[in-house]
């Protein structure tokens, strides 16, 4: 093979040449090391040798597409022969002697498209959307498992031209024959290759019968392997989507049967798509088991019948991950390896379009089968809320279905709105954790906002529902429902609460007492993440100088406080109230804010880790000294 690029014309070069006395420039033509190109094309471009034979199928299948453009009554197969050496024969097109010297001589030329890229519409090619191949380089992949590949061929569209054979070696070297015509007395082509000893299981019988229904039992000709004794496994099938059913049932029982065929799952239910915009036809296949959304669910992909990729995650939107397809289109591209589509503008008018179908079924489903839609939502809500948040209509429709965690338990919101005049949202898992029992026993309505999702959605809820209201859940607004303990109570305590206001105003924190249940929680602490960055911030303006300080300083809201709402039901904070010595009421106030920190579930800051040891630490040497105090022994 030699490579083909226009040689500099040296008039031209020294013309451009800008330097005065400069030697005029020579001219060369680049020269390519196909063995590293070969390797470049095994190791980086294709994952696996395996793709040889996805090639040699797509030449025959592009064949047959060139032949039958002109004569649609033409001859479809291909036939692959697997007996320790492969061939792969089509009734194609065929080659003449020109075709070799212009297309299999010089990598990265096709005949399926011009050298500048557009379509040619003589010979070989009618419109690269005929075709699959366009890059002039899938023959090279016969290279990943054979040093030589022979390709004989006789044209169909000049009968009389002689039978031509074509010797290509790895290094580069080929040779060009012409045959008489009982070398091949049918039009099309023949390509042989003899394995290398290391790739040899590349070509077994099982092996290719196996590769040839990966990427080609959706072929739309009659493909065949046949083994040393001749013996013919086809391999082509109809696609299940073109087949027609006696019902509608036999046809979604034919369609799931695929499925668990190909993907080994059965499906929730199955989605027809059909975009005849972009000749495609397939089935989305509803996940039976909650799917990550990080997790791209691997869609197959064919065109024309010949499989793309097992793995293309572009096909449809991101939050469509509750379905895994498989489709055959044929106004899609492949990319160079072939194992990816070409991200054009037809891939994205595709997923637009699959995505509108996907949500119409969701859509439909409320009204044609609410059993379905329940078991589904079971498993995919995630999914559900994350199209819901853009779309209104969805949100509409499948609102009253969908699971919110809340003080009332798992119910949806429609049902907690009506319980709840007020819907509080909880930003963060822990503060609903934390607040949720608390809030529940003093009648307060509180949604878990921490989830994906969740906290936009019910923030979206007064729209969807006109009449009710949603607010975010802050201190204040749980301090005010509960119970304020009687004046004498107060008093009493005053003096253990002044302590510690002193002690934890240090962590920006506020100290109220207050009855509420469950008594058995001796503090709570009011606190929210935007109120603990506001703090940070706050101190880092008060640490930084100059432009930081300016900048966070103008960034500084009022630094809003948490507060440490002491329990008054709680038979230990009753007794810290009247802690008579500062020392002990001391540890006994940092000990109720460590452990309300603790119950957050939120990192601790360094002073309050340093707060929690020295408080740990002052209960067991006061707890010790009372043991000395009680032991006789000691005392002597
Ligand atoms: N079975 C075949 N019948 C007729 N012509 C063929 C056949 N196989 C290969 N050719 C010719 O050889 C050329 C080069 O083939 P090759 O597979 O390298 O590239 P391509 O199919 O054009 O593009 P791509 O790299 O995208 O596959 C083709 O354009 C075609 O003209």
């Amino acid at each position: 093979m030699s490579t083909d690029s226009t040689p500099l014309d040296p008039k031209t070069a020294a013309a451009g040449s800008a330097v005065p006395g400069a030697a005029t420039p020579t001219a060369h033509t680049f020269q390519v090391d196909l063995r590293g190109l070969v390797d470049l094309l095994s190791h980086h471009l294709y994952s696996s040798p395996r793709v040889y034979l996805r090639e040699l199928l797509q030449n025959a299948v592009d064949a047959i597409s060139a032949r039958r453009a002109a004569d649609p009554s033409a001859p479809a197969r291909i036939t692959v022969r697997a007996d320790g050496d492969l061939t792969v024969t089509d009734t194609g097109i065929g080659i003449t002697e020109a075709d070799v010297h212009t297309f299999l001589a010089t990598i990265g030329r096709s005949s399926k498209r011009t050298a500048d890229g557009g379509l040619d519409n003589s010979g070989l090619a009618a419109a690269r959307s005929d075709f699959i191949g366009q890059f002039g380089i899938g023959l090279l992949a016969c290279f990943v498992v054979a040093d030589e590949i022979t390709v004989v061929s006789r044209s169909a569209k000049s009968p009389d031209a002689p039978v031509v054979e074509w010797r290509g070696h790895s290094d580069g070297r080929y040779t060009i024959t012409t045959l008489p015509a009982s070398a091949k007395p049918e039009p099309g082509t023949t390509v042989h290759l003899t394995p290398r000893p290391d790739a040899t299981r590349w070509t077994r019988h099982d092996q290719v019968v196996e590769l040839a229904r990966h990427y080609g039992s959706l072929l739309r000709h009659e493909v065949t392997v046949t083994d040393a004794r001749g013996t013919a496994t086809r391999i082509d099938a109809p696609a299940p989507w073109d087949v027609r059913h006696g019902s509608p049932l036999a046809r979604r029982e034919a369609l799931t049967a695929y499925c668990r065929d190909t993907f080994d799952f059965t499906p929730l239910d199955t989605i027809e798509l059909d975009l005849p915009l972009v000749g495609l036809r397939g089935a989305a296949y509803v996940l039976p088991d909650a799917a990550p959304p990080s997790r791209r669910a691997g869609h197959r992909v064919h065109l024309k019948g010949m499989l793309v990729s097992d793995q293309a995650d572009d096909l449809l939107p991101d939050w469509a991950f509750f379905v895994r397809c498989v489709v055959d289109a044929d106004g899609l591209r492949p990319t160079a390896s072939r194992e990816g589509l070409y991200a054009d503008e037809t891939l994205a008018a595709v997923r637009e379009a699959c995505g509108a179908r996907i949500r119409d079924w969701l859509t439909g489903l409320s009204a044609s089968d609410p059993a379905l839609l329940h078991r589904f939502i079971g498993v995919h809500h995630l999914a559900v809320k994350a199209l819901a948040r853009y779309d209104d209509e969805l949100l509409r429709m499948l609102l009253p279905w969908l699971p919110f965690e809340t003080t009332d338990g798992n119910v949806t919101l429609d049902e907690f709105a009506r319980a709840h005049p007020v819907i509080l949202v909880a930003r963060t898992v822990e503060e609903f954790r934390q607040v949720a029992p608390i809030a529940g026993a003093a009648g307060l309505g509180v949604v878990n906002g921490g989830y994906t999702y969740d906290s936009d959605l019910v923030h979206r809820l007064p729209e969807i529902r006109p009449g009710t209201s949603v607010a975010d859940l802050d201190p204040g607004t749980v301090t005010a429902h509960l119970d304020t303990v009687d004046p004498s109570a107060e008093l009493a305590a005053a003096a253990f609460l002044a302590t510690a206001r002193e002690v934890v105003g240090r962590f920006d924190c506020d100290v109220a007492l207050r009855s509420f249940h469950p008594a058995s929680a001796p503090a709570l602490l009011l606190d929210n993440r935007e109120a603990r960055h506001e703090r940070t911030r706050a101190r880092l303006a008060d640490e930084a100088d100059g432009l930081w300080a300016d900048i966070l300083g103008s960034l500084r809201a009022e630094v809003p406080r948490a507060q440490l709402v002491l329990n008054h039901l709680n038979p230990l904070v009753r007794r810290a109230a009247t802690i008579p010595g500062k020392e002990l009421a001391v540890i006994a106030a940092e000990a109720l804010y460590g452990q309300a920190v603790l119950l957050t579930r939120r990192p601790l800051t360094a002073g309050e880790s340093a707060l929690l040891n020295r408080s740990f630490l002052g209960l067991l040497d006061h707890a010790m000294l009372g043991r000395d105090a009680a032991d006789p022994q000691k005392e002597s």
